[in-house]
């Protein structure tokens, strides 16, 4: 039996790139989410949902704002912990595995090296703390899921970090961008596909014990939010769209409400070792993604 993947979140950047990749690899896709679903307080699936016959339930709904989620703790708890947990038992009660979707900032970044899943997490706000009670709900609520920590996602579609540096170079020359957080900008594309070839896998030889657990799934290398941005801003210059000089500066002169992880690198050797899944370079995402980018702004 092919996959059949039921997404929970719908206007999401994880959950468009999934419903993009899925009709293109032409596996059967359903996206449920707000207003008709909203994870922070439902019991069940609506009947739709069991109606699709999923052979997987990915769970791309989480609260983002990683600053905002300081002063909205219950929010942030409400949809990433008690949610993720919903989520997780409503793919119990259909029968099926879960993959779920979790993050970096799980970690504190004190380590050198990358991380790697057993390394202890250790998140530094509210928004990392609500993710891990989240994989800690999911891994309760059902033995089949597949938690995926993923990192610095960007895309064509919604809030994130390449699309706000080509906005904000629409109209300065300048920007000073943080160089001493390093990390592995994740394109959601790229991830997309990762998680669809995994519900392809499943659906493929059953579940499988050697499936149960944490994952990393990020793209390959690694930078700094500034070498991000000055990708973006070449690949963009490149094209004829905006662009903007990427002044480097220390965490120290970027004040945020919420710490960050000054190292949160993902070792993603161990998706290799259990899928066979290899993400490409970050930087290949980025070029494809400023390319849709300045297409839609021209
Ligand atoms: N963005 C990033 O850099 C990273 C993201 N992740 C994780 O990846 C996953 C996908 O993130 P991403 O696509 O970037 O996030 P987005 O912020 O782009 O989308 C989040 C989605 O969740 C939905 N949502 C929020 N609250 C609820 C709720 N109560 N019920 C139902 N849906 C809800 C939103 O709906 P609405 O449109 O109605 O607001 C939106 O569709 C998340 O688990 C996130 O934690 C991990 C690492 C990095
Ligand atoms: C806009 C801007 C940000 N920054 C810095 C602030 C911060 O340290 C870093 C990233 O800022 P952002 O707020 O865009 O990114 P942030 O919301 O921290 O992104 C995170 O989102 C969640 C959902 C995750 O799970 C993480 O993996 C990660 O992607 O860039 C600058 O240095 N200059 C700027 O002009």
């Amino acid at each position: 039996m092919g996959a059949r993947v039921l997404v929970i979140g719908k206007s999401g950047q994880v959950a468009t790139a999934l419903l993009e990749r899925a009709e293109a690899r032409e596996i059967p896709a359903l996206c449920v989410g707000r207003p008709e679903v909203d994870i922070a307080t439902m019991d069940t699936l609506p009947h739709q949902a069991a109606a699709f016959a999923p052979t997987v339930v990915v769970n791309a709904a989480a609260y983002t704002a990683v600053d905002k989620a300081e002063d909205e703790e219950d929010a942030a708890f409400a949809v990433n912990a008690e949610g993720a947990g919903r989520v997780a038992s409503a793919a119990a009660k259909l029968g099926v595995p879960v993959i779920h979707i979790s993050t970096d900032y799980v970690y504190d970044g004190a380590k050198t090296g990358p991380y790697v899943e057993t390394d202890s997490p250790r998140p530094l706000g509210v928004y990392g703390r609500a993710k891990l009670a989240g994989e800690e709900a999911v891994a309760k609520a059902t033995d089949r899921h597949v938690i995926l920590r993923t990192a610095w996602v960007f895309s064509p579609f919604g809030r994130n970090f390449v699309r706000t540096m080509l906005t904000l170079a629409e109209t300065r020359d300048r920007l000073k961008i943080v160089d001493d957080q390093r990390g592995s900008p994740t394109y959601a594309l790229d991830l997309a596909d990762a998680i669809l070839t995994i519900a392809e896998r499943i659906a493929e030889t059953g579940w499988q014990q050697r499936y149960q657990g944490v994952f990393h799934a990020a793209n390959a290398g690694e930078t700094t939010w500034r070498g991000l941005a000055r990708e973006a801003f070449a690949a963009s210059a490149a094209l004829g769209g905006p662009t903007a000089a990427a002044d480097p500066i220390p965490t120290a002169d970027y004040p945020t409400p919420a710490v960050r992880p000054l190292n949160s690198r993902l070792d993603c050797g161990k998706l290799k070792a259990t899928f066979g899944i290899d993400l490409p370079d970050w930087w290949v995402g980025v070029r494809d993604c400023v390319g849709r980018i300045v297409a839609e702004k021209t």
